[in-house]
C-alpha cells in the first residue's frame, strides 16, 4: 500500500468527520481575507482613498469583530481536530491490537514489548500528525487562491514574487526527501531499540544483579543511547535545515516586494492601503508555504511509519491497519488476547458457560489424531518434525526427551500458538481448521513452562474474569495442591503477588498457574513441564488429586520426572524435533537410550 492510499483510507473511515474538519479549518485559513481588506480600507481611510464610509473607529470595530469571530472558528477547529485525530489513532492502535491478539500467542509481536510500544506510540502519532495536516493545507491552498486572485488584481508582477519562494520550497523539500527519509527511519529504529532495553532491563534485573553484568549492561544502553543521539540529531538537523529553506526564501519575496513597493508607492500606482493588504496577507502566504513543506515532511516521515507499522504485522497486508471497525475490540478478538497472552487458555465465564453447554456430548473428546506436525522457527530453522500420535479419553500421555528437542514445540504448534506449517489434527476424527482458537475452555486448558502471573491478587490471577461458582476455586486449589499456601498468605486469596508473581514462590507459581488451569473444566489439559519446581511429593498428590476430581480428563504433560512417567499409559520419547521412540516406560527401558538416560538421570537427581 503506497502512503497515499494509507493517507487516503484513514481519511475514509470518518469522512464526514474529516469533511466537518476540513471545512472548519478552510473558513479558519480564509478568515483572514476580510481583516486584510478592512486593513486596507483602514489605511486608504487615513490617507483619503477609501471608497467605504465606515470612518475609522467603525473599521476598528470591524477588525476586532473579525478578530472574535476567529477566535470563535478556531476554538470550534480544534475541537473538530480533536475528534478527527483520535478516531484515527485509535482505529490504528485498535486494528494493530486485534491483528496482535490474533497471532499465535507465541509469536504475537516480532520484535520486544518495549519496542512494540514504541510503534504503537509514535507511529501512529506520527501517522496521525500527516492526516490532520492534510486539512490544513486544503484550507491554506484556499487562502491562497483566494487572496491570489485579490493580490493579482491588484498588482500582478508583485504577487508572483509573493508565490515564487512556494515553487522553491517545494522543489528543496523533493531533493531532501529521501535524505530526511533515511534519517527519520534510522532515529525512530534508535529510539525503539532505546525503549526496547529499557523494558528488558526492568524485567530482568534481578538476573542482571545475579550475573554481577551491572556495568556491561549500562555499558550496552549507554551505546544505544550513544546511537540515538547520533541518529536524532541528523533527523533533527535535516527537519530544521528543511524548515530554514522553507522560511528563508519567503522572506526573500518579502524583501524582494518591499523594495518593489517602494517604487511603486512613489509613482502613485500603489495605495498605502495596498501595501497594507500585502504585507497582512504575506504573513498568511508565509505560513502556507512553511506548511505545505511541513505536510510534505509529514507525509515522508507517514511512509516510514506505515513500513514500521506493516513491520508489527508479520506478513499480513498493510490494509489491516486501516480496516473500518468499530473502536471498540470486539469480544471474539479480546477472548482471544487473554488465552494468547497468558499462554494458558482461559476464557471469559459467561462465554464459557454458553460453550461449555453447546459442546455437549458430541464434542466431548473421545479421541485427539495429530498427523505430521511439522514447524521450523524461521531465524534458527529448529523446530519439530514430523509427528504422529494419539490420545484417547481419559490418557495420560508424557512428552519426554533432551533438552531442546522440540517438546514445548510440540505443544505450543497443537494449541496453535504457534502458526503450523504441515499436518493435521482431529478432535473426535473432525479435522481442527484454526486450533489457536479451537484449543480454548472448556475444549482445553494449557499451562506454559513459565508461568505468567499479574500484578493482582491470588484469586483474581486464577480467575482470569471468570465467575466463581460455588466451590469450583476452593475444589481447583486444592487440586493444584495449593490450599495450605493460601491458608498461610496474609490476605489469603486476596493476597496481591507483585509483579509477575515476584511474592510467589517458583513452586508456588507453578501451582497457581495449575489452578488457574483446573478452575476451567477442560476436556484436555496441556501441562509444559508444570512439575520442575515441584518436590516428588508435592507433584504425587497433584496427579491424584487431579485425577480423583476429574477421572476423565485427557492429559498431555511435558515432563522428564519419574513421577510423570510412571503414572503415564503412553510415553513420546522427542529427539532432534523427532519422536525418537514411543511406548510405556517398561517397554522404553528397553527399547531407547534416550529414555534410559532421562529415567536414570532423574533417579540420581532425586538421591
Ligand atoms: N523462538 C525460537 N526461535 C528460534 N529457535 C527456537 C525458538 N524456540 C526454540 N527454538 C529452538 O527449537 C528447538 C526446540 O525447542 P523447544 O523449546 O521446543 O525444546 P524443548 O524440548 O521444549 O526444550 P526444554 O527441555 O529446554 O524446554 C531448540 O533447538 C531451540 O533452540
Amino acid at each position: 500500500m503506497s502512503t497515499f492510499q494509507y493517507l487516503w483510507r484513514l481519511i475514509m473511515y470518518r469522512p464526514l468527520r474529516y469533511f466537518v474538519n476540513a471545512l472548519a479549518w478552510t473558513v479558519i485559513y480564509l478568515a483572514p481575507i476580510l481583516p486584510g481588506l478592512i486593513t486596507k480600507q483602514f489605511f486608504d481611510s487615513l490617507t483619503g482613498n477609501s471608497s467605504l464610509g465606515y470612518g475609522v473607529w467603525g473599521l476598528i470595530a470591524l477588525l476586532i469583530a473579525a478578530a472574535l469571530g476567529r477566535i470563535c472558528l478556531i476554538i470550534i477547529g480544534f475541537i473538530t481536530d480533536v475528534h478527527f485525530r483520535f478516531r484515527m489513532g485509535m482505529l490504528l492502535r485498535r486494528n494493530l491490537l486485534e491483528h496482535v491478539l490474533k497471532q499465535p500467542g507465541a509469536q504475537a509481536i516480532p520484535v520486544s514489548p518495549g519496542e512494540a510500544i514504541s510503534h504503537f506510540r509514535d507511529d501512529v502519532d506520527q501517522s496521525e500528525e500527516a492526516a490532520s495536516w492534510s486539512v490544513d493545507v486544503f484550507g491554506l491552498t484556499c487562502f491562497a487562491i483566494v487572496s491570489g486572485f485579490i493580490l493579482i488584481r491588484i498588482d500582478a508582477q508583485m504577487t508572483l514574487l509573493v508565490f515564487l519562494p512556494i515553487v522553491l520550497v517545494i522543489t528543496a523539500a523533493q531533493l531532501a526527501t529521501v535524505r530526511l527519509q533515511k534519517y527519520r527511519a534510522a532515529s525512530r529504529e534508535a529510539t525503539s531499540r532505546v525503549t526496547g532495553e529499557i523494558s528488558e532491563m526492568f524485567g530482568n534485573v534481578q538476573a542482571i544483579q545475579v550475573a554481577g553484568a551491572e556495568k556491561r549492561v549500562i555499558d550496552r544502553f549507554r551505546s544505544f543511547g550513544d546511537d540515538r543521539r547520533k541518529a536524532m540529531l541528523k533527523d533533527r538537523l535535516m527537519t530544521e535545515l528543511l524548515d530554514s529553506v522553507f522560511s528563508n526564501s519567503v522572506n526573500l519575496g518579502t524583501g524582494l516586494i518591499l523594495l518593489l513597493a517602494g517604487t511603486k508607492m512613489r509613482a502613485g500606482a500603489f495605495t498605502v492601503g495596498d501595501f497594507a493588504l500585502f504585507v497582512y496577507y504575506l504573513t498568511f502566504v508565509t505560513q502556507f508555504i512553511t506548511n505545505v513543506g511541513k505536510f510534505i515532511t509529514y507525509f515522508k516521515q507517514m511512509s516510514v511509519s506505515l513500513e514500521r507499522l506493516t513491520f508489527l504485522l508479520q506478513g499480513a497486508s498493510a490494509k489491516v491497519l486501516t480496516m473500518v471497525n468499530s473502536l471498540h475490540l470486539t469480544q471474539k478478538a479480546s477472548k482471544r488476547s487473554v488465552g494468547e497472552q497468558n499462554e494458558s487458555v482461559a476464557q471469559k465465564s459467561g462465554a464459557e458457560q454458553t460453550e461449555r453447554a453447546t459442546i455437549g456430548s458430541e464434542a466431548a473428546l473421545r479421541r485427539l489424531d495429530v498427523n505430521g506436525l511439522s514447524y521450523a522457527y524461521a531465524d534458527s530453522g529448529r523446530g519439530i518434525s514430523n509427528i504422529h500420535f494419539s490420545l484417547q479419553r481419559g490418557s495420560f500421555t508424557v512428552v519426554t526427551g533432551t533438552i531442546g528437542s522440540g517438546k514445548t514445540t510440540l505443544v505450543r504448534s497443537l494449541l496453535g500458538l504457534l502458526p503450523k506449517e504441515e499436518g493435521t489434527i482431529a478432535w473426535n476424527g473432525v479435522p481442527v481448521e484454526d486450533p489457536g482458537t479451537f484449543f480454548t475452555p472448556p475444549r482445553s486448558a494449557y499451562t506454559a513452562q513459565v508461568p505468567r502471573l499479574y500484578s493482582d491478587t491470588l484469586r483474581n490471577n486464577i480467575l482470569l474474569g471468570q465467575a466463581e461458582q460455588s466451590d469450583s476455586l476452593q475444589q481447583a486449589l486444592h487440586a493444584a495442591v495449593l490450599e495450605y499456601d493460601v491458608a498461610q498468605l496474609p490476605g489469603g486469596l486476596d493476597t496481591v503477588i507483585g509483579p509477575r508473581g515476584v511474592k510467589l514462590s517458583g513452586g508456588q507459581a507453578q501451582r497457581t498457574a495449575a489452578a488457574r488451569m483446573l478452575v476451567r473444566d477442560a476436556e484436555l489439559y496441556v501441562f509444559d513441564d508444570l512439575s520442575s519446581a515441584l518436590d516428588v511429593e508435592t507433584e504425587q498428590k497433584l496427579w491424584e488429586r487431579m485425577f480423583q476430581r476429574r477421572s476423565d480428563a485427557t492429559c498431555l504433560v511435558v515432563s522428564h520426572r519419574k513421577t510423570a512417567l510412571t503414572r503415564a499409559d503412553h510415553i513420546i520419547v522427542m529427539k532432534d524435533g523427532r519422536i525418537e521412540a514411543e511406548g510405556t516406560s517398561e517397554e522404553l527401558l528397553q527399547q531407547s537410550a534416550t529414555f534410559r538416560e532421562l529415567w536414570y538421570g532423574d533417579e540420581r537427581q532425586s538421591e
